[in-house]
C-alpha cells in the first residue's frame, strides 16, 4: 500500500511552519527529510506518525502502520536490552528478537540493563526497537545521533533490508546515511507564509 501525503500544512504552538508538503511513497522506497534547525522535521513526523494532527491536507496511510522513532529512545533504563526489545516485541504481537540483536551488533549487551549503556548504545538499541514491531513505516527523527561510523552503516544496512522487504522509511536526518537510492524532500521551500491568525493562535491576540 502507498503512502500519499498531499497539500499537508503541519503547525506547533498555533503557528504554522509548513505548507504544500506532498509526497508518494510506494513499498520498498524510503524518504529523507531534509531543512535547517526548526524547519519542522519533527513537527511533520509526528503529524505523519498520528501524536498531532496536520491543519490541513491529507495523510494517506493508515497510521497503526507506523513506528515513530522520536529523539528520545523510550527505552526501559532497568530492564536488559533483551527485555526491553522482547517488551516492545510482544506489544505487537511478536517475539523474535534476534534478528534485531543481529542487526544492530547488541549480541554482546544482551543481558545488560539500558540504562548503562553509552549514548551510541541506547540509539542502536532505541533502532533494533524499529525493527521488532513488525510495522511497515518507519518514522526516525534524527536517527544517527551519538552513533559511530560503524553504526551508522548498520543502520543503513538496517534500512536497506526493511526496504527489501517492502518496508517504508521516512528519515528526518541532517547527514549523508548512505542511502543514496532515497528521494529527498527539502522542506526549506515548503516554509509557511506566516500569517495573522497564527499570531492569534499563539498568542491569545494579546499584541493586537
Ligand atoms: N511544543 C512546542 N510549542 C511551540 N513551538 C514548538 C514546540 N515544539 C517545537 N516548536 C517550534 O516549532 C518549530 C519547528 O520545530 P521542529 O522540532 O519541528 O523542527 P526541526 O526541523 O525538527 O528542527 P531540528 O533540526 O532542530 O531538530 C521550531 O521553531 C520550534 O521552536
Amino acid at each position: 500500500m502507498d503512502m500519499r501525503v498531499k497539500d499537508l500544512c503541519v503547525a506547533r504552538g498555533g503557528v504554522a511552519l509548513l505548507e504544500g508538503v506532498s509526497f508518494t511513497l510506494a513499498p520498498g522506497q524510503a524518504l529523507i527529510l531534509r531543512g535547517p534547525n526548526g524547519s519542522g522535521k519533527t513537527t511533520l513526523l509526528r503529524c505523519l506518525a498520528g501524536l498531532q494532527d496536520p491543519r490541513g491536507g491529507e495523510i494517506g496511510f493508515d497510521r497503526e502502520l507506523a513506528a515513530y522513532g522520536a529523539h528520545a529512545d523510550g527505552l526501559k533504563a532497568q530492564m536488559s536490552v533483551t527485555e526491553n526489545l522482547t517488551f516492545w516485541a510482544a506489544v505487537h504481537g511478536l517475539s523474535d528478537i534476534a534478528p534485531a540483536l543481529a542487526a544492530f551488533d547488541l549480541e554482546a549487551l544482551r543481558d545488560r540493563q539500558a540504562g548503562m549503556l553509552s549514548a551510541g548504545q541506547k540509539r542502536r538499541l532505541g533502532l533494533a526497537r524499529m525493527m521488532v514491531t513488525g510495522r511497515a513505516l518507519w518514522l526516525l527523527d534524527e536517527p544517527t545521533v551519538s552513533l559511530d561510523a560503524a553504526s551508522v552503516a548498520l543502520f543503513a544496512e538496517a534500512v536497506r533490508a526493511h526496504l527489501a522487504g517492502g518496508g517504508m522509511a521516512v528519515i528526518a536526518t541532517h547527514i549523508d546515511l548512505g542511502l543514496p537510492e532515497a528521494a529527498v524532500l527539502d522542506l526549506g521551500p515548503l516554509k509557511a507564509r506566516a500569517e495573522m491568525d497564527d499570531f492569534d493562535d499563539a498568542f491569545g491576540g494579546a499584541f493586537l
